[in-house]
């Protein structure tokens, strides 16, 4: 289980994240939504341990995050980063592999050469293994990367599987695909934090939602508890529609288009 209680985070004078407090269950997808600069990213930097809280305390699996090892947490948390810069001319299947780089010392052994192959498989990425790195295109390295994530943590009972944007650059197949694959993971037992732009997405994959705005928690619910005209405008000061899409039962988000302000831009 992974347990936020009373999270602050400040950077220099700035206070970015402010007193949120939540629990993420294994089986669970939890999506982050949230306006640009809400603290969506500054959060996850706490999640994946990459920062520490100024006050407050996370822990995963009953153990205070900052205090595993990076080995130790390599093993247990997967990050997929917006933005994952690689300029070395790496084969597709190389940099999958590389999420399998805390399970051996030398060599991969030939369980980590399966997983590397059924991750590959599950990502659509199999065909793209010979390929360079470098010469794929932006949606397709960003399914190598996911393919390199689910490799770190492929066989890791409860593992934290945390995605920040996950979709951007994809296409509507593999936006789907990927959010299929994520909420797969969670009933696999995973635990899945994800951030994304797409309330639509976030209604169709999410167990629960989280809303930020000015580094708080601003909402927290289900997407039927919690998506709504209000909640939508508190968060983007977006007017929008919400309905039910009747083949699925779940939330459809259709923003209003605001003449006024698109007028007053051209
Ligand atoms: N190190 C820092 N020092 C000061 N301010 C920062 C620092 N890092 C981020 N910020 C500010 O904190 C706010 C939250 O940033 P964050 O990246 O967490 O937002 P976000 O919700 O992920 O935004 P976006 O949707 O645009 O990616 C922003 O106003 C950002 O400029």
């Amino acid at each position: 289980m992974l347990t936020v209680e009373n999270v602050t985070y400040k950077a220099g004078k700035h206070t970015l994240v402010k007193d949120i407090s939540f629990m993420v269950h294994p089986g669970e997808v939890m999506v982050i939504l949230g306006a640009n600069g809400a603290g969506k990213s500054s959060l996850m930097r706490l999640l994946s341990a990459e920062k520490k809280p100024s006050v407050g305390s996370i822990t995963l699996s009953g153990k205070v995050l900052n205090s595993y090892t990076a080995k130790e947490l390599a093993l247990k948390r997967a990050i997929l980063n917006q933005q994952n810069i690689i300029n070395l001319d790496f084969l597709a299947m190389d940099i999958v592999q590389m999420g399998r780089y805390p399970h051996y010392s030398n060599k991969p052994a030939a369980h980590d050469l399966d997983i590397i192959t059924e991750v590959m498989a599950i990502t659509g990425t199999t065909h793209m293994a010979d390929r360079s790195f470098l010469w794929l295109s932006g949606g397709e390295q960003q399914r190598v990367h996911l393919a390199r994530v689910l490799a770190q943590i492929w066989d890791t009972p409860e593992a934290l599987l945390l995605l920040d944007e996950p979709v951007s650059g994809m296409d509507i197949l593999y936006q789907q695909q990927t959010l299929s694959l994520a909420a797969m993971l969670a009933k696999k037992g995973f635990m899945v934090v994800a951030i994304l732009h797409d309330i639509n997405l976030a209604a169709q994959y999410a167990d629960n939602i989280m809303m930020l705005k000015n580094g708080r928690k601003w909402y927290h619910g289900s997407p039927a508890e919690i998506l709504n005209t209000k909640s939508i405008y508190d968060v983007f000061e977006a007017e929008a529609d919400v309905f039910t899409n009747p083949n699925t039962l779940k939330q459809l988000i259709m923003p209003k288009v605001m003449i006024h302000q698109a007028q007053t831009t051209v």
